[in-house]
């Protein structure tokens, strides 16, 4: 279990999973080198047997001999590199050896082809008959041209009955020796003239081919892609941090940009560079070097040999139905160079999307079934799309909801989330309470504890597959049914803000990240994203956050062949970036080991006297009654607090407002630097209001309007009615900010 996910790879079968690390071997980094470390150097197996004491010059030594081997093996030709290199190289050679007796006719063929247009273009004096033409001089220039046509024909008749006498001659006097010696050459020529260069149509770009060794060895390459993706002015250079290597199926390589170039515009440029570089994006891997050992300045560059989102499925460590804590985190996969990915599962909530068949499911999974393994969880499980993924989570889940055949907009099914919602809403705000009432030595934040858990108080785990059945209202929607909606975002989106510190964390997945299916409320308060593939820029923005698209944090350049690949932005224990944004491949786990660990699950609880609700045979709690409904929407539309909140409040200063529909959709618009004023039509046009409406809508909430109200903008002729930016966003800010 600790080789990495390459090594152990066993074949190419697509089907085959490929064993990854446990997360227990992946120590987590803080320094932003340890990017340029493979997935094998996080393989820290095996106890300590010996240790060496080194005094500060034998370590200085040790540290100036290992910088020397490396600059030596960066320099010395790519085949040296390594010896998995060579023996890649070599295999190259043989097959391409191999294919010489096929390819050589056709390359003399083509290359023959080349010759006589290029023969052709002389003898007809294109050069300068085209010249002539262009500069309207072909009457003339026309008699000039003819001459040297014939000329040139002359000529072609003289070489070739020459040469043709002449090797008539020496080929009797001599032997057919002769014949071969001359065809030899011209054949090898014309093979060169006709063989397909990198780049032409139908030839595949083999990395590390001519251009990888090119840059291997200066890094002139890499410099000249840089300028022509922009990342660089064309006169700037780029200097070394680490240089280039082989890494695990790629070449790494850490570059320093010139001095005020950034490296998140590197990032952002990826696919001009991987076009600049020869490659498919999915094949260049760029990232920031943060920490101690980076700058905003510093890239590391990653060059896959083939595509590494496109591989066998990774294996998950969970399979083995290991012993851990939430705490911990949960390693849901590898980056695309191989190295362990753990995120945060405790005090954050998480938001999957991606399009039908793309794996959302699957990584909802990975959550749910860490979560079994840890008897100290309690799991609200509610899938609305009716499938099979959470049925094997039955002998384990607390609750568990699975939308009936008819779809999840019954409303029946509708208020059966309701009330589930409602027992964890009360169970969250028990626990507020219960945090008033101990000794500060137990709670010194006012939060839950690892030690409070371990005591009997469970980390609740809320996952909603599919949750935009729930959350977003259609048009046959009748008013009760829009009621229960609102109600719901309203309970979910508390939870989100306030259930992390009583122990709760929100996983929500969809397949559609749009403001109508997550509600911008609910949505800015998702601090953990992982988008799959996704069709739009737009739902990209949505699912990642505004301007990640075009910050190069893009989950539409993945393709049908890139299933459980997803950018991933959350808190990363494991050091591989996360919080910044990376690529990662979800490990796959299907419903038999997702059973297995409900089972597990079920024992370690029952061991303990931790199993509880539905999977102990309690009754679920009775889906919601009208008047109930009533009194919550009443209470909705006061604030969406849970009706005894006061206690949440007392133990946490935030009070919770939902923002106003308006200043959500100007939320989603407005860019963070805009500032000063806008024509209140343009305004409206851009969230797709009335302005009428709009300025009745600011009025309404006391935004000041700009002095004088109307006023000329953009050069418009008569002035026009205008709102300040400013006093919209800190409008939004305040909002936000309760
Ligand atoms: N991490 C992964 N690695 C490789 N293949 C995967 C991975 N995750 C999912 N898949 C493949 O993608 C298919 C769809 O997975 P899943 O059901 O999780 O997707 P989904 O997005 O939830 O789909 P739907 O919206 O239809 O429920 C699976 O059958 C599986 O073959």
């Amino acid at each position: 279990m600790n080789a990495s996910p390459r090594d152990d790879r066993t074949g190419d079968d697509m089907g085959e999973l490929v064993p990854f690390p446990c997360p227990s071997t992946a120590p987590a980094s803080s320094t932003g080198t340890t990017l340029i470390a493979s997935a094998n150097e996080f393989d820290t197996s095996g106890p300590v047997v010996g240790a060496e004491l080194l005094t500060d010059v034998e370590q200085h030594q040790r540290v100036n001999a290992h910088r020397w081997t490396e600059l030596v093996a960066a320099i010395v030709p790519a085949r040296w590199q390594n010896r998995d290199h060579h023996n890649h190289v070599r295999a190259e050679l043989v097959l391409r050896a191999v294919r010489v007796p096929l390819r050589y006719p056709v390359a003399v063929a083509r290359g023959s082809v080349t010759a006589a247009r290029a023969w052709w273009a002389w003898v007809s004096v294109r050069d300068f008959y085209d010249a002539a033409k262009q500069a309207q001089q072909l009457a003339q220039r026309f008699q000039d041209i003819q001459r040297y046509r014939v000329r040139r024909r002359w000529s072609t008749l003289g070489v070739l009955v020459v040469g043709g006498a002449g090797l008539l001659v020496t080929g009797m006097v001599v032997g057919p020796i002769v014949w071969w010696a001359t065809a030899a050459p011209v054949s090898v020529a014309l093979a060169v003239a006709g063989r397909r260069k990198d780049g032409s149509p139908g030839r595949k770009n083999v990395f590390p081919g001519t251009r990888t060794l090119a840059w291997t060895i200066n890094g002139d390459v890499l410099v000249e892609a840089f300028q022509a993706a922009k990342v660089i002015g064309p006169k700037d250079g780029l200097a070394f941090f680490l240089r280039p290597r082989r890494d695990g199926d790629g070449w790494a390589v850490i570059i320093d940009l010139p001095a005020g170039r950034k490296a998140s515009s590197a990032i952002a440029a990826r696919e001009s560079l991987a076009s600049a570089l020869g490659v498919d994006e999915t094949q260049l891997i760029l990232e920031r070097v943060r920490g101690t050992g980076g700058h905003a300045g510093r890239v590391a560059v990653w060059v896959a040999d083939t595509d590494p989102l496109a591989q066998p499925p990774l294996r998950s460590y969970l399979e083995d139905l290991p012993g851990l804590s939430i705490w911990d985190g949960v390693t849901i996969g590898a980056t695309a160079r191989g190295k362990v990915v753990t995120v945060a599962f405790c005090w954050t909530a998480w938001l999957i999307a991606g399009l039908p068949r793309y794996g959302k499911s699957n990584l909802l999974r990975l959550f749910l079934v860490a979560a079994c393994l840890d008897p100290h969880t309690r799991i609200y499980a509610v899938d609305l799309k009716d499938g099979a993924d959470f049925n094997p989570l039955r002998p384990v889940a607390h609750r568990l909801l699975i939308a009936s055949a008819e779809g999840a907009e019954t409303e029946e099914t509708l208020l059966r989330l309701l009330a589930l919602l409602i027992e964890l809403e009360s169970e969250v705000l028990d626990r507020y309470k219960r945090f008033k009432d101990m000794p500060e030595a137990d709670v010194p934040e006012g939060k839950i504890t690892r030690d409070l858990v371990a005591a009997g108080m469970p980390w609740l785990v809320l996952a909603i597959d599919e949750c935009q059945l729930a959350f977003e209202e259609l048009g046959s929607d009748t008013k009760q049914v829009k009621d229960l909606r609102r109600v719901i975002v309203d309970k979910v989106s508390w939870l989100v803000r306030k259930g992390p510190a009583a122990g709760a964390t929100v996983l929500l997945a969809t397949q559609k990240p749009d403001r109508g299916a997550i509600p911008t409320r609910l949505r800015d308060n998702i601090s953990s994203r992982a988008a799959l593939r996704l069709p739009t820029q737009q739902s990209n923005d949505m699912a990642l956050g505004t301007g990640k698209g075009a910050a190069g944090v893009d989950a539409t350049k993945f393709t049908e062949r890139h299933r459980g690949a997803a950018w991933l932005l959350a808190d990363d224990l494991s050091g591989v970036g996360a919080s910044e944004g990376v690529i990662i491949r979800a490990a796959k786990l299907d419903l038999a080991p997702t059973r297995a660990a409900a089972e597990a699950g079920r024992e370690r609880r029952v061991a303990l006297g931790l199993l509880t609700g539905d999977a102990a045979g309690h009754h679920p709690p009775a889906p919601v009654e009208g008047a109930t409904l009533t009194e919550l929407v009443a209470a909705s539309g006061a604030g969406a607090e849970p009706v005894d909140a006061e206690s949440v409040e007392s133990v946490e200063s935030e009070a919770a407002r939902p923002m106003p529909e308006v200043l959500e959709l100007l939320a989603d618009v407005l860019g963070e630097d805009e500032t000063g004023i806008v024509a209140t039509a343009d305004l409206a046009q851009r969230i797709g209001w009335d302005p009428k409406a709009l300025g009745e809508a600011l009025r309404r909430l006391d935004i000041p309007a700009p002095r004088p109200p109307r006023q000329r903008i953009g050069g418009s002729k008569h002035p026009v009615s205008a709102q300040s930016i400013d006093a919209i966003i800190a409008a939004i800010v305040e909002h936000d900010g309760k």
